[in-house]
């Protein structure tokens, strides 16, 4: 998908969300266990009940990974699911991988090319050469962590080295590498006073935003330093809107804390468009 079919989808369903498929078989609906694969069932009526109010959906794979070749089963089923239902809907591959080049370039494939995500996230510490392999297919998109949403992120992320802070230097640096246009940025809803310094820095790029909700990221102000005039932001969900309910109605409770965000981003580009 381009950049551009993906903010054509944001103006057509006045969202910005992308929901977490972060499944945990002790948070989903005991019903759903006697089902052959509990997570795909989980994640299709999600998918079912909130594919109208939002733009993208973002599996992490650890909570895959976490169950061996089901969990891997239940991820390719998944993206199978989107793919071929929703094809106009963004995918994310929250894998934060990365390592040299010629394993960089076996990660890329599986996600992009094997599973045929539109995206993976990727950890910038082992440098442009393990990051280059991500950026060189067409129409996906790298998505590099910059300033994660957690308290961690002090430890490294914000020192300041050769007079600047580490995550600055990942953004200004990762820009003159090859393909730097398939480049979207990690940023922490947490982390909102961070974000008009790093618009500075990356006016045109798209960020993703995880923080909102379980983690007490504020949506408003990740729009008001964040938004730029292609919007220019996924702003990702997970736990507060998957596990609304354990009960049968689980995915409708979903649909409705998806419904509420999605109301506070039309409100947000509304006002953006009037500006
Ligand atoms: O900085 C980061 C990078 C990634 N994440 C991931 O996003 C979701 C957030 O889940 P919530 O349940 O909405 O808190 C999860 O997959 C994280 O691993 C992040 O939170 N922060």
């Amino acid at each position: 998908m381009t950049t551009n079919q993906l903010v054509q989808e944001i103006k057509k369903k006045k969202s910005f969300l992308c929901i977490g498929l972060d499944v945990d078989l002790n948070k989903i609906p005991e019903h759903l266990l006697q089902e052959e694969d509990p997570i795909f069932a989980f994640n299709k009526a999600i998918i079912d009940a909130t594919h109208h109010l939002c733009v993208a959906y973002k599996p992490n794979t650890a909570f895959y990974e976490a169950y061996g070749l089901k969990g891997w089963k239940s991820l390719e089923r998944t993206i199978h699911y989107l793919n071929k239902n929703h094809p106009k809907i963004f995918t994310i591959a929250d894998a934060k991988r990365g390592d040299i080049g010629n394993t960089s370039t076996m990660y890329a494939k599986a996600f992009l090319e094997d599973l045929a995500f539109d995206s993976v996230t990727v950890a910038p510490y082992m440098g442009k050469d393990s990051v280059e392999p991500f950026l060189t297919f067409k129409d996906k998109h790298t998505i590099l962590l910059a300033l994660t949403s957690n308290q961690g992120a002090f430890d490294f992320q914000t020192k300041t080295i050769d007079g600047k802070e580490l995550y600055k230097q990942v953004l200004e640096i990762s820009k003159t590498w090859e393909n730097s246009k398939n480049l979207m940025y990690v940023v922490g809803a947490t982390k909102a006073e961070f974000l008009a310094d790093i618009r500075q820095i990356i006016p045109e790029s798209f960020l993703l935003v995880p923080g909102v909700g379980a983690q007490g990221g504020n949506l408003q102000e990740v729009c008001k330093y964040g938004m730029n005039s292609q919007i220019g932001l996924l702003i990702n969900s997970s736990r507060g809107i998957i596990y609304a309910s354990k009960e049968k109605d689980f995915a409708e409770a979903a649909a409705i804390k998806a419904e509420e965000l999605q109301k506070q981003m039309a409100v947000e580009l509304d006002c953006h468009s009037k500006s």
